[in-house]
């Protein structure tokens, strides 16, 4: 075993989506027992105007930069500033493994993995199924080979969590050969709801082992029903166009309209992809914004339009998953718009009474934990953190824990 796994050290852990890449710095301490955050950063509107900015754990500004210039050619040179930057900034500790999300696991990977180049090729054959994420997951691995020769890397999927759905839950309705050849629901988002799950069982146990819905709702957006902490079903599918309509993805479709646009539009394969990930959800039904905030600030018919459409079908989700658990004892908001909009998670109670469901709206405005009325099922804002969820994994495969 690598002789550093005993002593303390740093864990870099990298959280790379289409537009944004995350990252956190933990000290790792007490043999893995304890994993601090040090400071946590991102890179945001990469393609656009790349903006770079870092906090210490209190909140203290550590940096704040455009790197809009820097932004021309991809992620990988501004992964490349980045991890410049944090190795300038690394405490005075060994940085002992690098810990990244990576979206698309496919039929394979049902555990972290630490990469070595076969797996590293194992990723990068499912890029067609993921391309929005699994391109910049497998940059960021390989620029950190890069910046840190023979760093271990450990590989997080998002699909994992869900490996353990029931077939039906899994399964297209589709020839049984395609199941077979890897055509089924995995979902995403796992790193979330894996830690979701686990914050109820620390801080309501009872609710825990009940059947709760998790709302995921971000730029990216699905929804998981949890039935003691285990995935029973999610919106998510083969791959993360599945589901409710997102920032600037479609969400689910009627298979005909892809024939359609193919045989009467003339679209290929190609401009199919960039129409369901890049042009449509919330920006290509407002036509404004893929920006929850934009929209909910904007006056114009269309923006609530898209709102509208939005809560909807989250509420409809609610609904479904609801049926999928057998009832309901909870439902949780989280990400970017479940955690910050109280319109938003206003607007979804609203279809969710004839499940018992009615919300606090002071608590709610509020953004409380607890947001529901006296008399209604529990409703909790719980603000997720997918990089500790990542570090929890690298330092368990490390078995930095037992190694006291
Ligand atoms: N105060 C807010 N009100 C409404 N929406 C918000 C607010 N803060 C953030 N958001 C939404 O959250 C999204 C980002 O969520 P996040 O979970 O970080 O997304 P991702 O990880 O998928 O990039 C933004 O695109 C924005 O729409
Ligand atoms: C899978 C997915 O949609 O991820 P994100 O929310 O980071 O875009
Ligand atoms: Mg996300």
């Amino acid at each position: 075993m690598d002789p550093r796994l005993s002593h303390d050290g740093a864990l870099l852990v990298l959280n790379s989506g289409s537009s944004s890449i995350k990252f956190t710095v933990f000290q790792v301490a007490d043999a893995g027992k304890d994993i601090s955050p040090l400071f946590s950063g991102q890179v945001t509107g990469i393609g656009t105007a790349a903006e770079f900015s870092v906090k210490d754990v209190s909140g203290v500004s550590l940096a704040r930069e455009s790197w809009a210039e820097r932004d021309t050619g991809g992620v990988a040179p501004l992964l490349r500033d980045l991890i410049a930057w944090i190795r300038t900034r690394l405490p005075d500790l060994p940085l002992l493994a690098a810990g990244h999300r990576v979206v698309h696991g496919g039929a394979g990977f049902h555990h972290p993995v630490r990469v070595t180049n076969r797996v590293l090729d194992e990723l990068e054959s499912l890029i067609p199924l993921a391309p929005l994420h699994q391109p910049q997951n497998v940059s960021a691995i390989r620029v950190l080979a890069e910046s840190f020769d023979g760093l271990p890397q450990i590989a997080c999927f998002d699909t994992a969590f869900h490996h353990s759905q029931p077939f039906v839950a899994k399964t297209y309705g589709l020839p049984r050969q395609l199941s077979e050849k890897g055509v089924q629901r995995y979902g995403f988002h796992g790193l979330s709801y894996e830690f979701i799950a686990q914050r109820l069982r620390e801080t309501v146990p009872e609710v825990a082992e009940g059947r709760v819905v998790v709302a995921h709702l971000g730029n990216g957006s699905s929804l998981c029903g949890l039935k003691d902490g285990r995935s029973i079903d999610t919106t998510m599918g083969f791959s993360a166009l599945e589901g409710v309509p997102m920032g600037t993805r479609s969400g689910s479709l009627d298979p005909g309209i892809l024939i359609y646009l193919m045989r009467e539009m003339g679209m290929d394969a190609d401009a199919l992809e960039h129409l369901l990930y890049q042009e449509s959800g919330l920006l290509g039904v407002s036509g404004i914004s893929n920006d929850m905030r934009v929209l909910l600030e904007s006056d114009r018919p269309e923006a609530k339009e898209a709102v509208d459409l939005f809560c909807y079908h989250v509420a409809k989700e609610i609904g479904g998953l609801s049926c999928a658990l057998g009832g309901l004892d909870a439902l949780v908001f989280t990400a970017g718009i479940g955690e910050h909009s109280a319109p938003v998670r206003s607007r979804v109670c609203s279809y969710l009474r004839f499940l018992g469901i009615t919300l606090d709206e002071d608590a709610n405005d509020r953004g409380d934990t607890a947001i529901a009325a006296d008399g209604s099922l529990p409703v909790y804002i719980i603000p997720t953190n997918e990089e500790f969820m990542i570090a929890r994994h690298a330092v368990d495969l490390m078995n930095l824990r037992n190694a006291a």
